[in-house]
Parts: C-alpha cells; structure tokens; sequence
C-alpha cells in the first residue's frame, strides 16, 4: 500500500477544500505548531509540517522554544494560541523534554483546537463514539485500510501496541468499524499466535523488524507504523516493526517503510486542521476525515 501516493491524493482534497473556502468565505485555515528543543527528528517533521501545510493554502505558524523552556511559558503561549482566533489547530510536537508533563500540556490546548487528538476530551469521545478530533496516524491507517479493504465489518483485527498516541486509538477506531479487536503488547503471551488470526495486523510497537513473516496470516492486511533507525554496514537506514522482505511474501497487502503510514501523518493533520476550522465556524465539514457523531 502507497502511503506516498495516497497522502498525496488527500492533501490535492485538502487543498481543494481549503481553496474553496478562501474563495467563498474568505477564511483560511490555521495551524500552529510548536517544537521545544532540537530533537533532529521532530525539526524534520516539524519544517514539512510547515511546508506541507503553506503548500496546502493554509496559514502556519512555527513556534521554537529551547529545550529549558520553564512549563509554565509553553502553557502561556498555548493560552495566547487558544485565545487567537485565526488559529484553528494547535500542535505540540512530541517528544517534549524529561522536565516538562505531556499530559498536562497536552490538556491546556482548547479541544476543538487539539488537532493530535490528544487531549483527554477527545480520547473520551473517541471512545465513546462522539465527534472527536483523531489522532493523526491512526487515522493514515483507516483511511489506508479502508481504501484497501472497503468495509471492514466483521474482520478480525489485531494492533500490536497501546500507545496512547498509536496503538489505543487504532483499536477504538477498528472497533468503530465493527472489527473484532485485539490489543495484543509486549507482554502479551503467544503474539505470534495472536498475529495469525489476524485479516487486519497493525504493528506499532517500535521494535525493528519483530514481527515476522511467519506470524502473519496469508492474505492478511498489514499495517506498519513503526519507524525505527538502523545502523547496517556503516548505513542509517529506516525499518519498521515488521519484517517486511518475510511479510510481503504472505499478506495480501503491506504498507512499506518509509513511505507507508508515515506520509499519510501529515495528511491528515491538514485534514484535522481544515475540520476543526469548519467545526469552528459552524460550517459544513469534509468526509474524507470525519469520524464519529
Ligand atoms: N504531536 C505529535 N508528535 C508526534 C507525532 C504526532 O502525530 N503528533 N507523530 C510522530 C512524528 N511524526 C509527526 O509528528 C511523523 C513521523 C513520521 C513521518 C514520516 O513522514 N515519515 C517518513 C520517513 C521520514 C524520515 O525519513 O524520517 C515515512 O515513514 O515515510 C511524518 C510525521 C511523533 N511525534
């Protein structure tokens, strides 16, 4: 499955939609990202962010603070971002550093602004399949899967991993479209028999390459989210979480890495932040990312 190439048909939506609504309305989504410190990971996401969503039509705002920034100025400038109104989204970018506490920064953005998903009132409605804002990369896999699949009542899915960002949203996601759940975890005994009754595996544990080839159920359809960094031979390299030279000969269909879930991410942040600008002005929203309600 070409995450590449599917994120790129959402984003042309994303950036229709939006062009319509500058045209009729006069109003430009808005997002603002923040990074604290320099993880030379999240600058890379953090700039296509910015890049992304520039291309996109909308309004970006990039926020740096230092990696020694006190709580208490992150939480006064997400105060300043929930109070603008040109802002539709705010976005956090994680990992934040060991001093400061994620879930109570993550809890100071205006829900209807927390375009991650992240805040405990949206995981609530998540759960409790009201209207939410869905996190960015569970969100990649359904549109992923459902593109893949149709309907995906009745099968069999099982998400190794219960990340709060990941792994928890997913299996609430699939038990929205009516799929048997499993959250299987590192401490989950006979995974591997767990992952052959899968139809759905998706694989979020950040564990290079563990689940392997034979684990999978022939025909099955699986999802890696993992992106992990190797070193081979003097080489960096990306791999996900599962072997995909011994899984692509089994599944039906697999989603590589890089260009996998990864891309879709952003995607869909876009798509979160043209939603939660349409929530906010009360208008129409689009399909192509709505979730519950
Ligand atoms: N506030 C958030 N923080 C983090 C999130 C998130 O959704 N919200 N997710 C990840 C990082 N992330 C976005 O922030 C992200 C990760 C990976 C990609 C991506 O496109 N990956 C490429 C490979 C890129 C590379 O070479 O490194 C791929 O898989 O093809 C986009 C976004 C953690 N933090």
């Amino acid at each position: 499955m070409d995450g590449k190439s599917f994120s790129a048909v959402l984003r042309g939506r994303v950036s229709a939609a939006v062009g319509r609504l500058v045209a009729e309305r006069g109003v430009a989504p808005g997002l603002a990202v923040v990074l604290v410190g320099e993880d030379p990971a999240s600058q890379v996401y953090v700039r296509n962010k910015g890049i992304q969503t520039r291309d996109a039509g909308m309004n970006s705002w990039e926020h740096r603070l230092p990696a020694e920034t006190p709580q208490q100025d992150l939480l006064a400038l997400i105060g300043r971002l929930n109070a603008d109104p040109a802002v539709h989204g705010i976005l956090v970018q994680l990992p934040l550093p060991g001093h400061m506490d994620a879930g109570a920064v993550i809890d100071a953005i205006d829900p209807a602004k927390d375009v991650d998903g992240f805040h405990v009132l949206n995981v609530g409605r998540l759960g409790t399949g009201q209207k939410a804002m869905v996190p960015c990369t569970p969100l990649g896999c359904l549109l992923l899967l459902k593109e893949q699949l149709g309907d995906l009542s009745g099968l069999d899915a099982v998400v190794v991993g219960r990340s709060n960002i990941v792994g928890k949203p997913m299996a609430q996601l699939l038990l929205a479209e009516n799929c048997t759940v499993t959250v299987a975890h590192s401490r989950t005994r006979d995974l591997a028999e767990h992952c052959r009754r899968a139809d759905i595996l998706v694989a979020a544990v950040g564990r290079a390459g563990m689940i392997r080839g034979d684990w999978i159920k022939p025909g099955a359809t699986v999802i890696d989210v993992g992106i992990n960094r190797i070193e081979e031979e003097g080489r960096a390299r990306l791999v996900g979480d599962v072997d995909f030279e011994g899984a692509v000969q089994v599944a039906g269909a697999i989603t590589p890495v890089p260009g996998g879930v990864g891309p879709m991410t952003i995607a869909c942040l876009l798509a979160n932040t043209l939603t939660a600008c349409c929530r906010a002005q009360g208008w129409p929203e689009p399909d192509f990312a709505k979730t519950g309600g």
